[in-house]
């Protein structure tokens, strides 16, 4: 899929600003400050309901603007024109996807499929196990059309369980909420598993390229309870009386994680932090590929600070690596990376150059 508008009002430091995005390579360039990173981080808002760089409340929307506004507008292989807008004041959202309003945001996530690699990627692989869960879903929720709807039962019956424990309900009560969650539960994780299992040849390529000293790569899933010895709804029964005195649900889906195995190295905490970047940025490629061999396209790559955050060998490798399988892809910097020093044109197209100066955004030969 390929963005080919992009509309931000209150965000950080703009107040309105348009991008009209080339189909392949697009530099923003633009000095510290500048508002190059808010731009990909409009595109994250769309694509995932939320930013990298925390909740919308803390700061995103522009000091004195009511709410932050997105407007998206992309192109999908199959030659079919979206749009989406989303309008978030900090405690209530409002979006609409190709016309119609949305009731979840979850709708407008599922649409536009963007992979953002930023500075704080590396909690990718050494954060806690919620990050790494939502990016597994994230897969899925683009790849599955009836993952969303079976995470949604879940949720519901997991706060509905979680509300009875508090209220101190009878076990019996329970019965119906604990059903719903074991057969929901079990499903998302099948989901899950199949998943890992398609990314990890994709993810072990990617790994082997980018940071070979890492040696051979696995990726396990720990699905939030003793998956090999019983079945989720044996686990909430069997974790009952614990939960009752906790007043939350300690098993399930809502508790899994997935396991990088590193053969070379004792575990994720023996990572550099170099070395976190690496494989969380063949994590990001490798997903991204897995996502176009799922979905038929490539999701949109948006890379903030390159320069600042790889080597000039690894650029030009990641950086060529996407421009040959055609994707759009989007690399900030506060100037172009080396990488682009002999690159006049990506995949047949001229590179998309624009700058950022004090809140305004202008395109490469733009006058304005
Ligand atoms: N809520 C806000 N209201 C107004 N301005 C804000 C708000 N939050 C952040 N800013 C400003 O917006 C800018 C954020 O820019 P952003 O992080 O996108 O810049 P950048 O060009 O990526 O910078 P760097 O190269 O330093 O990473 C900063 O100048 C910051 O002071």
């Amino acid at each position: 899929m390929r963005v080919t508008r992009l509309d931000i009002g209150g965000l950080r430091r703009f107040g309105q600003v348009t991008l009209a995005p080339g189909p392949t390579l697009n530099l923003i360039t633009g000095d510290n400050g500048a508002g190059k990173t808010s731009i990909l981080e409009a595109m994250h808002l769309m694509a995932y309901g939320r930013s990298f760089r925390g909740r919308v409340r803390d700061g995103l929307i522009r000091e004195g603007a009511p709410a932050v506004e997105i407007f998206v507008e992309w192109i999908e292989a199959a030659g079919r024109i979206r749009r989406a807008g989303l309008r978030h004041s900090g405690q209530s959202w409002e979006g609409r996807l190709d016309g119609a309003s949305v009731g979840h945001l979850g709708e407008l996530c599922a649409a536009l499929a963007v992979v953002t690699f930023e500075p704080g990627s590396h909690g990718l692989v050494t954060g806690p196990a919620e990050t790494r869960r939502r990016l597994l879903d994230w897969g899925l929720f683009h790849v599955e059309l009836d993952f969303l709807r079976v995470w949604r039962r879940y949720a519901r019956a997991l706060k509905q369980r979680n509300a009875l424990l508090k209220a101190g309900a009878r076990p019996a009560e329970l019965d119906g909420w604990e059903a719903e969650l074991a057969d929901s539960g079990e499903t998302i994780t099948r989901s899950r598993e199949a998943y890992l299992q398609q990314w990890q040849p994709l993810f072990a390529t990617e790994a082997a390229s980018l940071a070979p000293a890492l040696g051979t790569t696995s990726l396990t899933l720990q699905p939030g309870w003793r998956h090999e010895e019983m079945r989720l709804a044996d686990a909430l029964l069997l974790a009952r009386g614990r939960d009752q005195l906790a007043g939350f649900t300690s098993v399930g889906p809502h508790r899994a994680d997935w396991k990088i195995g590193l053969s070379a190295l004792p575990g994720r905490e023996a990572l550099s932090r170099g070395q976190a970047k690496l494989t969380a940025l063949a994590l990001l490629l490798s997903q991204a590929r897995l996502h176009a061999e799922l979905a038929g396209e490539w999701p949109v790559i948006a890379l903030d600070d390159l320069a600042s955050e790889l080597d000039r060998h690894h650029q030009a490798r990641v950086v060529q690596g996407l421009i040959d399988t055609g994707a759009q892809v989007f690399v900030t910097g506060t100037e172009a990376p080396a990488a682009f020093e002999h690159l006049t044109e990506a995949g047949g197209h001229p590179i998309a150059r624009f700058h950022v100066e004090q809140g305004r955004l202008r395109a490469e030969g733009d006058a304005r």
